[in-house]
């Protein structure tokens, strides 16, 4: 090859020697390709008519053959494209699993949206607000909680969807960011939003969480109180959200005060007591009036036994499932002991001896009903202790009271029903007291989850009777679970099947008859 025939070859040198035999053979055909010029000039016309054709020929299946590559090339760049797509989506898979299971998320659904990394995610993935995430940063939230990378995805994914995370676990913001999100503006359209809460507290307490999230945004969250109730007109009040007891707002409903037929997101919160046989009538009747098409629904509890599942799947169109950890499992982060208190006089002696002992307020005591609860308030309040009660008997206002005095550390132990079991958020309770034991394993663990919240540590006592043995082996199976200590004796007691305890007991109060 000469110098420089090509500037692809430039500086390479074609060693002749080496090559020879090649070199050989490529100078046998040059001569050869020659030998054609010394033909007759016809012989030399027809071959080169005859080559033209063959030329031509060629190259219109040249032509042909480079369409079918071409096509051929955009298929096999197709197949690359969708390959790449295909490869790009299973690694993807990988990585949510991989991410899920260090989160302790399993999910089950059609096309289940990937975990949030970070709150950035909400801006980056979903066009989330600058104001919704100032909101968050500034309620000092700075990792999502594992419920709420999972299940605000797939809320904002537009699935519905059932949760079940532990107690404590941010399940109030993993359902409400997402319903911001979805409403975007204030609008004069009515209500776009419900969240059904079981008791009155419990929707006091999430309209606030409500109102502290969308802080900037004019949205109109409305707490559905009886006075609302009695004197609102719906068709004029302005309302983006209502948060309501299922009571409450099917009253409205009947009373053909509120029209829920542009509601695009429900929430049921603390869904399998609100799945209970009473409370079920009226959130059929509450569901039932949510008629817009798009509508997302959600439910979410600590707990979420079978039945409630199975319920849930006969509304719910394709709903994903996200559980958190073991499925009804108390907070890990729960110090849980059980103590053999013996009778009705031993649960107060040993009660005011712990009190005497070291009393890390605040404290909650849970009793089996409100008459017990009162017993026990008269029997506490002239100890040198800041006591307090709340029970339903006790008005709205009473009620909210002890709430806000327990909030803000005036009252130092508060004597409860299990009114306040449930979805309660105290900030920094110690100690759980179950005086009487609980009626079953979901209150129980509902009950000790107002401590030990938002990743804290905290301390449940169970005190029991012998009345208490049958179902001692179900509450031993909930410690054991979260990695307890529990005497071995328990642990091959009958397990009770599912049937509220409610041991009928003695009187609490140890002061003779005539002193009352
Ligand atoms: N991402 C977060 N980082 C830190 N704290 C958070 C986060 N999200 C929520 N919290 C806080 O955790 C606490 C518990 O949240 P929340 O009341 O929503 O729990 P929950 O899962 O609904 O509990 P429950 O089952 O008892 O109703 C609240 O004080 C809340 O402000």
């Amino acid at each position: 090859m000469e110098k420089s025939a090509s500037f692809l070859f430039a500086g390479a040198n074609f060693n002749k020697k080496k090559f020879a035999s090649d070199f050989d053979r490529f100078k046998e055909k040059k001569e050869a390709g020659n030998l054609a010029d010394d033909r007759e000039p016809e012989e030399v016309l027809v071959s080169a008519k005859k080559r033209k054709r063959k030329a031509r020929g060629s190259d219109m299946i040249g032509r042909l053959r480079s369409k079918k590559a071409r096509k051929g090339l955009h298929i096999v760049k197709d197949n690359d494209e969708s390959s790449k797509r295909k490869k790009e989506l299973n690694r993807q898979i990988e990585r949510d699993a991989v991410f899920r299971k260090k989160h302790k998320i399993h999910v089950s659904g059609n096309d289940v949206a990937s975990p949030l990394k970070n709150f950035a995610e909400l801006s980056s993935r979903y066009g989330c607000e600058s104001y919704l995430l100032q909101n968050i940063a500034d309620l000092g939230f700075k990792e999502p909680t594992p419920i709420q990378r999972q299940a605000i995805p797939v809320l904002l994914s537009g699935q519905e969807c059932f949760a079940c995370a532990p107690t404590g676990s941010g399940k109030t913001l993993a359902f409400v960011c997402p319903m911001l999100m979805k409403l975007k503006h204030p609008s004069a359209d009515g209500v776009r939003a419900v969240i059904l809460c079981p008791t009155r507290e419990l929707a006091t307490q999430t309209t606030r969480e409500c109102k502290r999230v969308a802080k900037g945004k004019k949205f109109r969250i409305t707490l559905m109180t009886r006075e609302l109730l009695r004197k609102a007109d719906f068709s004029k009040l302005p309302c983006d959200i209502i948060i309501s007891t299922p009571q409450r707002l099917r009253l409205a409903i009947r009373k053909k005060k509120i029209d829920l037929s542009r509601v695009e997101y429900l929430v049921l919160d603390e869904s399998d007591k609100l799945f209970e046989i009473d409370m079920l009538k009226k959130i059929d009747s509450i569901v039932k009036a949510c008629t817009n098409p798009s509508i997302v629904r959600s439910l979410f509890s600590a707990t979420l036994p079978d039945f409630v599942e199975e319920l849930a799947r006969t509304i719910m169109h394709d709903a994903v499932r996200v559980i958190i950890g073991r499925k009804n499992a108390a907070s890990d982060t729960i110090k849980q002991r059980l103590i053999f208190a013996g009778s009705e006089e031993g649960k107060l002696i040993s009660l005011r001896q712990s009190f005497a002992e070291s009393l890390n307020p605040p404290v909650l005591i849970f009793l089996q009903n409100k008459v017990r609860a009162k017993e026990l308030y008269e029997e506490l309040k002239f100890d040198d202790i800041r006591v307090d009660v709340i029970h339903s008997d006790l008005s709205q206002a009473q009620r909210e009271d002890s709430v806000d005095n327990f909030r803000a550390g005036k009252t130092w132990v508060l004597i409860a029903t299990d009114v306040i079991a449930r979805g309660m958020d105290f900030k920094g309770v110690n100690c759980v007291i179950n005086y009487d034991f609980p009626d079953s394993s979901l209150t129980y663990i509902h009950r000790i989850g107002r401590t030990g919240r938002a990743g804290r540590g905290g301390e449940a006592i169970t005190f029991y009777t012998k009345k208490d043995i049958p179902l001692l082996r179900n509450i031993a199976n909930v410690m054991v679970a979260s990695g307890c200590e529990v005497p071995s004796w328990i642990l091959v007691l009958r397990k009770q099947k599912w049937k509220k305890h409610l041991p009928r007991r003695d009187s609490i109060s140890i002061r003779p008859q005539d002193e009352e």
